[in-house]
């Protein structure tokens, strides 16, 4: 397999961990080893952010135009190496391959959108409250910046980062999910070639996340984290970047509604559900969690449903056809395991699927619950795997307090033909994103994130650049009137 590194970036030297520590990274499919990489630690992440911080001085000095011209051509290589960066991905996250192809390009797009958007990152001139004076603002970049990023889309979540911070002209250093680092180098490397100058991007693998982050959250030099993982994890990390007042960016976990009308048309419903559910086998952040029918649709939506994820092919992700891959590690099948088994415990029934897939390993039969209560796990956690759970709802009221009865407020779905309804529902509804029949709405050119505990900014979209920017006001005193 090409792009395949076995060193971590540190400051523009490609290096082993000082103490020649690595770990394996393994083949969700086949729980084969693929390679192994650095275990760094504390030494690697100090010197990783003195090289960030030494290079934000010169890079922060180029010009938009310097920095967009150095993004397009890092995403013109990820797209001139779309296949073997897709089969890299697809082996160390288990994706199928035609879902990490997909990736590559979106992650791609990340850079081309903020290649774009910072030649626009105008300040502006406010007309002054005085005779003698002038006033400008000015966007300065935030300054070092350290990402850490999750393992379900490990290239998507970090260009996500990249883009915005290098265009606004910040350095960034990067700790990618330990289960899939792979992705993450060899997005690195490319970038090397694109021109990325040394010490402007760092990437530190470890499997000891605190170790290497720790020093990031401590140091007054990292002047923002950009998080996506967990709300616990996300909890954790804003407590920590207290101590120095660091800006956050946290895009967190979600436990999204799906809800379908009695006046929904079912092909497009049960698309539409397809799409958001068992995306990525459903560990996707946005991916539906509840699914939420109304009474007189319930049997013909539910038999719909059940029969198109029957047909989902469940196989290792570069096999033809694979719809549905393994799930990342052993804790993540044991929490899908733990929810059906809760659920079938307090009275739903099982529609299809329901059990481990006969591949065995960490395949899992894509499932489809029906009677599900509000007191089971699958009502108040997120699944994170490839579990359909129907509740039954009967009018709009009780939908939408259905759907907003949860502590997160990431993404929502709903499926109408009625087109005040859809305002007001979309009104109503207590997420940072809401899909209209439709599963699948990230996009780089929208506003992506959350609100209640799903987390804290934007990441795309124009948006996106002003969570790497400070504005800067100057006043110019004493001219003459
Ligand atoms: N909102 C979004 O855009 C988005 C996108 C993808 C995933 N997620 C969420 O992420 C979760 C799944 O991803 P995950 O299992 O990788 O999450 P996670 O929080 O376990 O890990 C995320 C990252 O944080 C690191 N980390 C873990 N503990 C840490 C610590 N104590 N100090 C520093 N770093 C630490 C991990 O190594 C990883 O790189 C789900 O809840 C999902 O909803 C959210
Ligand atoms: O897991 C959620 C990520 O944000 C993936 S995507 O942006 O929804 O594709």
């Amino acid at each position: 397999m090409q792009l395949v590194e076995r060193q971590a970036l540190i400051g523009g030297n490609w290096a082993d961990a000082t103490s020649g520590k690595r770990f394996a990274v393994l083949n969700p499919a086949s729980g084969s080893e693929i390679a192994a990489v650095p275990d760094c630690g504390p030494a690697e992440a100090q010197a990783a952010l003195k090289a960030a911080a030494t290079a934000f001085q010169s890079w922060r000095q180029t010009t938009a135009a310097q920095r967009s011209t150095v993004l397009r051509k890092w995403a013109e290589l990820m797209l001139a190496n779309q296949d073997e960066l897709a089969r890299l991905l697809t082996a160390e996250q288990g994706k199928p391959l035609s879902e990490a192809k997909g990736e590559v390009a979106y992650a791609a797009g990340f850079l081309t959108w903020f290649a774009d958007e910072g030649r626009r990152a105008h300040g502006g001139v406010v007309p002054s409250h005085r005779a003698d004076a002038r006033i400008v603002v000015m966007k300065e970049p935030v300054g070092v910046v350290a990402a850490v990023t999750p393992w379900n889309f490990p290239l998507a979540m970090i260009t996500r980062k990249i883009g915005p911070a290098l265009a606004a002209g910040c350095t960034i250093v990067i700790k990618p999910a330990e289960d899939t680092p792979l992705s993450a180098l060899a997005l690195a490397r490319l970038g090397e070639a694109a021109g990325v100058p040394a010490g402007v991007v760092s990437v530190v693998t470890t499997r000891s996340p605190a170790d290497v982050v720790g020093v990031w959250m401590a140091s007054p030099l990292v002047r923002k984290l950009s998080f996506t993982g967990s709300t616990n994890t996300g909890k954790l990390l804003m407590r920590q970047a207290a101590d120095t007042v660091k800006r956050l960016s946290l895009e967190l976990g979600g436990n999204a509604p799906l809800i379908v009308f009695d006046d929904a048309d079912i092909e497009v419903a049960v698309r539409g559900t397809i799409a958001s559910k068992f995306r990525n086998t459903g560990q996707t952040c946005v991916c539906a969690n509840r699914i939420l029918v109304e009474d007189g649709i319930y049997d013909r939506y539910a038999a719909a449903l059940a029969e198109a994820v029957a047909a989902l092919k469940v196989a290792p992700g570069e096999e033809d056809g694979a719809a549905q891959g393994p799930l990342i590690n052993q804790p993540a099948l044991d929490k899908v395991e733990r929810h059906v088994a809760d659920a079938t415990a307090k009275g739903a029934t099982v529609l299809t699927g329901g059990k481990a897939h006969a591949r065995g390993g960490l395949f899992y039969a894509p499932t489809v619950l029906t009677g599900m209560t509000s007191d089971m796990a699958l009502a108040s956690e997120e699944t994170f795997g490839p579990v359909a759970g129907l509740f039954r709802f009967e009018g709009e009221a009780e939908a939408i307090a259905l759907a907003n009865a949860t502590e997160t407020g990431l993404s929502a779905y709903f499926f109408t033909r009625d087109l005040a309804r859809a305002w007001r529902v979309a009104a109503a509804l207590e997420a940072g994103m809401v899909g209209i029949n439709e599963g699948v709405i990230s996009t780089e050119v929208a506003p992506f994130g959350g609100i209640k505990q799903s987390g804290l900014g934007r990441e795309g979209a124009s948006e996106g650049l002003d969570e790497y920017l400070e504005s800067k006001y100057v006043l110019f005193g004493g001219l003459s009137a």
